[in-house]
């Protein structure tokens, strides 16, 4: 590709950004954009805020329970999978309700669809690690109890 085929290419894309309604003018509005998507999803998706609850229990599990460094970024980072997907999959319903309104489409089907089996799967896996790394102190706890 030549440069004056790159800087083309460049300006189209710049031309097609400025479609957008309205672009953030600096890091500050960025941030206030994207705390209302979370904002939004906690208030409207059921799923987010059970995820939410879940997350933060887990963690403060394995703070209570003194599991090491390792185990408490593999958990954290696991909770933040399922909770950046379930976005995901809110942001893909609501492009895919603009696009589709309300008429049935099987390409809208496989993309709920889809978007909904990603958040499963991390769901499982967070649920396979969090049995994993915080059951085995768990059972300790309470053996020791007894
Ligand atoms: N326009 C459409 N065309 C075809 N099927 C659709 C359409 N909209 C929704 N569906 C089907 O209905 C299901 C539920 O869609 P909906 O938009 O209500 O998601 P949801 O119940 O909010 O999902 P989640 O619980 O993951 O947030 C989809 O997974 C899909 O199978």
């Amino acid at each position: 590709m030549t440069e004056s085929t790159n800087t083309k290419t460049r300006n189209q894309n710049l031309e097609l950004r400025d479609l957008a309604w309205k672009v953030a003018p600096n890091l500050v509005l960025s941030f206030k954009y994207a705390w209302a998507g979370v904002s939004y999803a906690f208030s409207t998706q059921r799923n987010f805020r059970i995820h939410t609850v879940i997350g933060t229990l887990a963690v403060s599990l394995g703070l209570f329970l003194n599991i090491s460094a390792v185990e408490m970024a593999v958990i954290t980072l696991t909770c933040a999978i399922v909770m950046v997907l379930e976005l995901l999959n809110t942001a893909i319903e609501a492009v895919v309700d603009l696009t589709v309104k309300q008429t049935y489409h099987e390409l809208a089907k496989i993309a709920k669809d889809c978007a909904a089996g990603a958040v499963l799967l991390s769901a499982i896996a967070a649920l396979i690690v969090a049995v994993w790394i915080l059951l085995p102190p768990v059972l300790r706890l309470i053996i020791l109890a007894y």
